[in-house]
C-alpha cells in the first residue's frame, strides 16, 4: 500500500467560498430553488451527520477521469479538485473513505499508464488526511487495506476499469466492490450516464446510497437552471456533430426563450435553407431534422439564430487563407470554421437581454487561433452577463479555461456526455439508483 504525505487542507467549506466566487452571479433565489429541488429527490451526503458516518467505511464513487501527459503528469486536475468537498466532510466527519474511479478506457485489464496512482499524489496534496492508494480495487488487498484505515482517513483503489465486469455492471463485481464498505456515496458525475457496477450496481448492496455535495451541484445547476430557468433564458449549441446534438436541440427548443447556433452544425441548417456551403462540414443525413428544428422553433415561438456571417477558409488548417463572408456568399471549395464579426455582435446582444444561459460547443474551430475569435467573443460576453451562465462540458469548458474566463461563469460542468445527456432530458443510471430522500 503506497502511502502520500498529508498536505494542507481545503476543507468543504472553503471549497464552496471557492465556489461561491465562480457563483457570484448566481442569484440566491435560483440556488435555493434548485437546491430544493434536488435535494427533494435523492438522499444527500449531507444527510448523513457523524453520528452515521464515524468509523464507517464509506466506498465513494467518484470520476477522476483527469488527463494525464506522455509523462503521466495530470494536465488538469479540475476533477481532482470538485471530488474534494464530498471527501473531506467524510474525513471530518471520522469515516473510513475508501475512494473508487476509472481513468480512461482500458481494454485489456491493468495497463500502467491507466494507473490511478498520479491521482493519489494529488488528491493527498488537496486534502487534509492521510491518503493511501492500492494496485486492486476488490479482494484481500482492499480487505487488509481497509484493516488497517484509521477513521477519518483515505485510500484510494486502482482503477475499476482494469475488471471488465465494471462496465457490464456485472452483479458479482459489485458485489465484490462493496464487500468492505458500509455506505455507499456517488460523486462521479461525469459518468453518472453510465450503468456500471461502481456508478449504479454496488447500490443492491450498500444502504443508504447517496449523492455526493458535487453530484448534487451539477445536477441543481444543469437540472434545477433548465427546468426553471430566471428568463430569458438562452440556450448556446455549437460544436461539430449536428447528430450528437439534435437531441438537446429539440429539448431545449421546449424550455428556452432563444437559441443560438454555431461551430460546423450550422452548416447542416445552412444546407435545409438551399443555400451553398463549399466544402463546409455538413451532416446530409441530418438535413431534414435540421428543418424540422427549425419550423419547430417558429410554431413555438423560440428564436432560433443562426450567423448571418461566417469566416472560411481554404484549408482545415491554422496556416489556411482566410475571409470573412455573408452566409449567402460561401465561395465554392472553401469551408466555414468561425462565426463572422456581425455574428458575434448580432449574438452579443440577444445574449446581454438574458438572465440564464447555457452553453454547449464551440462558436468555431477554436484549437487554431485564426478561428477561435467568434468562440472567445462568446466566453468574454457571458464572463460579464448579470445572469446565471452554465457551461455544459466537454469542448466547450476547454474553450472556456483558455480564455482564462473559467472563474467568471456560474458553473463549469464536469460532465460532456453525462451534462447533454442530463440537458435532453434523459435518467442518469448513476443518479437512479440512489436512495429518494
Ligand atoms: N465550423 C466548424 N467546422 C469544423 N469543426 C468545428 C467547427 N466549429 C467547431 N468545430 C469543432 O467542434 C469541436 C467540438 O465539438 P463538440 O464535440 O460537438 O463540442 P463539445 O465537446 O463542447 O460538446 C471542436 O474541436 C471544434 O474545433
Ligand atoms: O470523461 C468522461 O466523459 P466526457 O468526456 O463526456 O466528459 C467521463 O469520465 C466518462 O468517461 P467514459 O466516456 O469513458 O465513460
Amino acid at each position: 500500500m503506497a502511502a502520500f504525505a498529508a498536505a494542507p487542507a481545503l476543507s468543504a467549506r472553503a471549497f464552496f467560498a471557492k465556489s461561491s466566487v465562480r457563483a457570484k452571479k448566481t442569484s440566491v433565489r435560483a440556488q435555493a430553488r434548485a437546491a430544493l429541488k434536488v435535494e427533494a429527490k435523492k438522499k444527500s451526503v449531507g444527510d448523513l451527520k457523524k453520528a452515521d458516518l464515524e468509523g464507517k467505511t464509506v466506498f465513494v464513487r467518484c470520476d477522476l477521469n483527469v488527463p494525464l501527459d506522455k509523462d503521466l503528469k495530470i494536465t488538469d486536475d479540475t476533477r481532482i479538485r470538485a471530488a474534494i468537498p464530498t471527501l473531506e466532510y467524510l474525513v471530518e466527519n471520522g469515516a473510513k473513505v475508501l475512494v473508487t474511479s476509472h481513468l480512461g478506457r482500458p481494454k485489456d485489464g491493468p495497463e500502467d499508464k491507466f494507473r490511478l496512482t498520479p491521482v493519489g499524489a494529488r488528491l493527498s496534496e488537496l486534502l487534509s488526511c492521510s491518503v493511501s492508494k492500492v494496485d486492486d480495487c476488490v479482494g484481500d488487498v482492499v480487505k487488509d487495506a481497509v484493516g488497517g484505515m484509521a477513521n477519518g482517513s483515505v485510500c484510494l483503489l486502482e482503477n475499476v476499469r482494469f475488471y471488465k465486469d465494471e462496465e457490464k455492471n456485472g452483479k458479482d463485481f459489485a458485489k465484490q466492490l462493496s464487500e468492505y464498505a458500509d455506505l455507499y456515496v456517488n460523486d462521479a458525475f461525469g459518468t453518472a450516464h453510465r450503468a456500471h457496477a461502481s456508478t449504479a450496481g454496488v447500490t443492491e448492496f450498500l444502504s443508504p446510497s447517496v449523492a455526493g455535495f458535487l453530484l448534487q451541484k451539477e445536477l441543481d445547476y444543469l437540472d434545477g437552471a433548465v427546468s426553471n430557468p430566471d428568463r430569458p433564458f438562452c440556450a448556446i449549441v455549437g460544436g461539430s456533430k449536428v447528430s450528437s446534438k439534435i437531441g438537446v436541440i429539440e429539448t431545449l427548443l421546449n424550455k428556452a426563450d432563444k437559441v443560438i447556433l454555431g461551430g460546423g452544425m450550422i452548416f447542416t441548417f445552412y444546407k435545409a435553407l438551399g443555400k451553398d456551403v463549399g466544402s463546409s462540414l455538413v451532416e446530409d443525413d441530418k438535413i431534414d431534422l435540421a428543418k424540422e428544428l427549425m419550423a419547430k422553433a417558429e410554431e413555438k415561438g423560440v428564436k432560433l439564430l443562426l450567423p448571418t456571417d461566417v469566416v472560411v477558409a481554404d484549408a482545415f488548417a491554422a496556416d489556411a487563407k482566410t475571409q470573412t463572408v455573408s452566409v449567402d456568399a460561401i465561395p465554392d471549395g472553401w469551408m466555414g470554421l468561425d462565426i463572422g464579426p456581425d455574428s458575434v455582435k448580432e449574438f452579443q446582444k440577444e445574449l446581454n437581454e438574458c438572465k440564464s444561459v447555457i452553453w454547449n460547443g464551440p462558436m468555431g474551430v477554436f484549437e487554431m487561433d485564426a478561428f477561435a475569435k467568434g468562440t472567445f467573443a462568446i466566453a468574454d460576453t457571458l464572463a460579464n452577463l448579470d445572469g446565471i451562465t452554465i457551461i455544459g462540458g466537454g469542448d466547450s469548458v476547454a474553450a472556456v479555461e483558455k480564455a482564462g474566463l473559467a472563474d467568471k461563469m456560474s458553473h463549469i460542468s464536469t460532465g460532456g456526455g453525462a451534462s447533454l445527456e442530463l440537458l435532453e432530458g434523459k435518467v442518469l443510471p448513476g443518479v437512479d439508483a440512489l436512495d429518494e430522500a
